[in-house]
């Protein structure tokens, strides 16, 4: 993690990291209402409705029902010319741990950017937490937790004074008490003093989270918040994750680690813009619809060159001393793979499909569309 240093130009103006503007930076700045669109007066001010926006009447029963976190439809942003969100409609439940996964530049971080209010959309529309993202993203930012991809406090201040300035930026009072109790909910008490330039990647991560929870958010938006942290703090980390779903709140976060995958609830897999599945990790496997053979013995790197290209194999993986063999159609794939098995003296057996081999192949098939 790098920490990109902000100019120390005043809350409005703060500037963080290659994303830009820091979330809590932004919060005091007017929505696109205030700022643009006439003023009706006073009297319609009055008649702005007082229910609860993250609740709903249920339609079938009349009761009251807590709505979605996030319901976003048809969300689309390009930069200059490239669609590089396109047509993204996502669903998240109240404590839910959504999982949002793609290659590297497909979008992930432009889709959290337009849902939590730091990017307007081209087109498409949705609530957040009950609010209108394209209307009402100060409040979204008050609400949400948005742990950006890059470090991104002051290297040269300690824990606590970090926290004491995001603790300033959104307004929380007493601060100091507000600080002392995330530093003692995150563990971070014993290194309140320690510079954060010295931190290790763990402990890096541990201070943004506690930056991005001290205002006690209903969603998080976690962007690749694992990368570069040892297994040991990465596990911690999800211990962490889920204790605080199990409390209610609302987790999106973008990975690029199988095993951070199978720990969410539901998972949204976009490429190139795109979303292209989304389900739990079991029904985004199954829909997928691969055969994995697993090749096994003295010859298997022998047995790979000749696989790869041969009709029906899609993809050949060594795992370890094994191969994996993937391909859509069943029938085909056991053809080819028996007479390589048969050729190479190599053993052939079913295999689980794993996550890794449907995201390679969703991958592979929305490049396609793309050319
Ligand atoms: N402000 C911007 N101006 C121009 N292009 C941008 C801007 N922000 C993002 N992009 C481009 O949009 C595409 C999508 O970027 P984004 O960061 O959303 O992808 P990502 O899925 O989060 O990638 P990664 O996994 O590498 O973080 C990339 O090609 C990126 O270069």
């Amino acid at each position: 993690m790098r920490c990109l240093r902000p100019r120390p130009s005043g809350p409005r103006q703060l500037r963080f990291g290659r994303a830009g503007i820091h979330p809590a930076g932004d919060l005091f700045a007017p929505e696109p209402s205030e700022a643009g669109l006439p003023d009706r007066g006073p009297a319609h001010r009055r008649q702005r409705p007082q229910a609860r926006p993250d609740r709903q009447r249920h339609p079938a029963r009349g009761g009251i029902v807590t709505a979605p976190a996030i319901e976003v439809r048809g969300l689309t942003k390009s930069f200059g010319g490239r669609r590089v969100v396109d047509d993204v409609t996502l669903n998240v439940a109240r404590g839910e741990i959504a999982g949002f996964l793609g290659p590297n530049g497909s979008g992930k971080t432009t889709t959290i950017r337009l849902m939590c209010g730091l990017l307007t959309p081209d087109a498409g529309a949705g609530r957040v937490l009950g609010h209108d993202i394209r209307r009402e993203g100060r409040a979204i930012k008050r609400e949400v937790g948005y742990m950006t991809q890059r470090f991104s406090f002051y290297e040269d201040l300690t824990i606590e004074e970090n926290l004491r300035f995001v603790a300033g930026l959104y307004d929380l009072r007493p601060a100091r008490a507000v600080v002392r109790d995330t530093l003692a909910d995150l563990g971070l008490t014993s290194r309140r003093d320690q510079l954060a330039g010295s931190l290790s990647g763990g402990w890096k991560q541990r201070l943004a989270l506690a930056a991005c929870l001290m205002h006690k958010p209903k969603l998080l938006l976690l962007d690749e918040p694992t990368a570069g942290v040892d297994p040991k703090a990465r596990r911690e980390f999800w211990d962490e994750i889920h204790a605080r779903a199990g409390d209610g709140l609302t987790v999106l976060v973008s990975t690029h680690y199988m095993d951070e995958a199978e720990r969410c609830h539901r998972i949204n897999y976009i490429a190139y813009g795109r979303l292209v599945a989304r389900g739990s990790v079991t029904e985004v496997v199954r829909d997928a619809g691969l055969t994995t053979l697993m090749m096994q013995g003295a010859a298997v790197h022998a047995a790979a060159k000749r696989l790869t290209g041969m009709p029906g194999v899609e993809q050949v993986a060594p795992f370890g001393n094994t191969l994996h063999v993937v391909g859509s159609d069943a029938a085909l794939l056991q053809r080819s793979a028996s007479a390589v098995a048969q050729e190479t003296g190599c053993t052939l057996s079913p295999a689980e499909t794993s996550l890794e081999d449907v995201f390679i192949r969703l991958m592979s098939q929305s490049q396609d569309n793309m050319s």
